[in-house]
């Protein structure tokens, strides 16, 4: 979808912000840039919508050579959002947002039809904020007013400059969460700029680390923690990398533990001796249909008595994440229920558990697959045992 083929760019006093670069970006692909400062990033970026013209090489957009291209006809089919948003302070956010709709040409309810949709989109509710002013919102607001003007006149190509840098780390991944979630609704071909590693790593299907003015590693996240390409790279990602590492290792049903498990309708005392065969401190309470409905512990069993029932024991479980989420998410639930283990449901079926030391083993796995270069599933388990 986006294609560099042996593209530099020299400013005229001579610095060679971009040497011979070669990349391609697939469609509905997220690539993110990330680097440490000058390294050439924001040029990268800047010479997709001609804002900067290269010196040497040629960039296609779907297959067109943008040098082929008007200018304003191309920025139109490319999305870009810039850290410092820019938002016009003297128009409401509605028409803010629905400002490239009416440039090209769109009725004027057309276009605030399609801003209202899109600030629904990036979670702003368009009653409540449509009408406000810039100034009227939050940082992190106005960034989503940002990203929804981007995405008003529906480019198949979206361009992010640093677009959360200017937010506090907690609303950032708020930020970064809800954009997740709506790129996999939109899917849009993204080429993202960032000096931030970690977000790098969270957001991109590929990262390209940036040298000066080269790519000295493009792959996957993982394949970049888990192997760095050169000396360079691995200092970039640092020493923490098995932290960062957290951040993209799903969670699979094969990484868990089965706890014992008590039906909602059992006796107490028959799920107590169960318990004390299993050797077992606590059981999880599933309903007939597996799906979950607490935990349970033994000396509450033990002590309910004749007649009692596990259901009218169990406590809430706070304590559980969704199968696919990250194993930073399930280590955070952990830490803030401070809880030995999160359960791990698919919607709301049961799958098991998982423990600090399954969370450990799982991570494990990761790092030797990518070292293998296999897929987590095939890593033998001995190597993870004996690692
Ligand atoms: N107009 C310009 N004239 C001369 N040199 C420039 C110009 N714009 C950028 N540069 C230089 O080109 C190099 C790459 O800059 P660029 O802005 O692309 O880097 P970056 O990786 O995006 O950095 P940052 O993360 O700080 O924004 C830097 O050395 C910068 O000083």
């Amino acid at each position: 979808m986006i294609r560099f083929e042996q593209v530099s760019k020299r400013y005229p006093d001579g610095t060679m912000a971009v040497d011979e670069l070669s990349f391609e970006v697939g469609e509905g692909e997220l690539v993110t840039l990330v680097g440490p400062s000058g390294c050439g990033k924001t040029t990268t970026m800047m010479m997709v919508n001609r804002l900067i013209e290269p010196t040497a090489g040629r960039i296609l957009v779907n297959g067109e050579n943008i040098a082929d291209v008007d200018p304003v006809r191309l920025r139109r089919r490319i999305g870009y959002v810039i850290q410092q948003v820019g938002l016009f302070p003297h128009r409401t956010v509605l028409d803010n947002t629905a400002t490239v709709p009416a440039l090209v040409g769109w009725k004027k309810a057309k276009a605030r039809a399609r801003a209202a949709e899109l600030l629904d989109l990036v979670g702003l509710d368009p009653k409540l904020y449509g009408s406000r002013y810039p100034e009227q919102l939050s940082g992190g607001q106005r960034q989503r007013v940002g990203v929804a003007r981007a995405l008003a006149a529906d480019p198949p190509v979206l361009l992010m400059d640093e677009p959360f840098g200017a937010v506090d780390p907690v609303v950032r991944e708020q930020l970064q969460d809800e954009f997740l979630r709506m790129q996999a609704a939109v899917r849009k071909t993204v080429l993202l700029v960032t000096h931030d590693i970690e977000e790098a790593v969270r957001l991109g299907d590929r990262i390209a680390v940036y040298g000066q003015g080269r790519i000295e590693q493009f792959d996957t996240p993982g394949a970049v923690l888990g192997a760095p390409a050169t000396p360079y790279v691995a200092g970039f990602v640092g020493a923490d990398r098995g932290l960062k590492r957290l951040s993209v290792t799903e969670i699979l049903p094969d990484d868990l533990e089965q706890p014992t498990v008590v039906r909602i309708d059992e006796p107490a005392a028959h799920a107590a001796a169960r318990l004390r065969e299993e050797d077992a401190r606590w059981g999880v309470v599933l309903d007939a249909d597996g799906d979950l409905h607490g935990w349970v512990g033994i000396d509450e069993v033990a002590l309910a008595g004749e007649g009692g029932e596990v259901g009218d024991l169990a406590h809430r479980m706070r304590a559980w994440v969704p199968v696919g989420a990250p194993l930073k998410q399930a280590f955070g639930v952990m830490l803030q229920h401070d809880a030995g283990w999160v359960a791990v449901l698919d919607g709301a079926r049961f799958l098991g558990v998982l423990t600090p030391a399954k969370l450990h083993e799982a991570l494990r796995r990761s790092v030797d697959a990518d070292a293998q270069g296999v897929t987590r599933d095939q890593v033998e388990f001995d190597s993870v045992a004996d690692a």
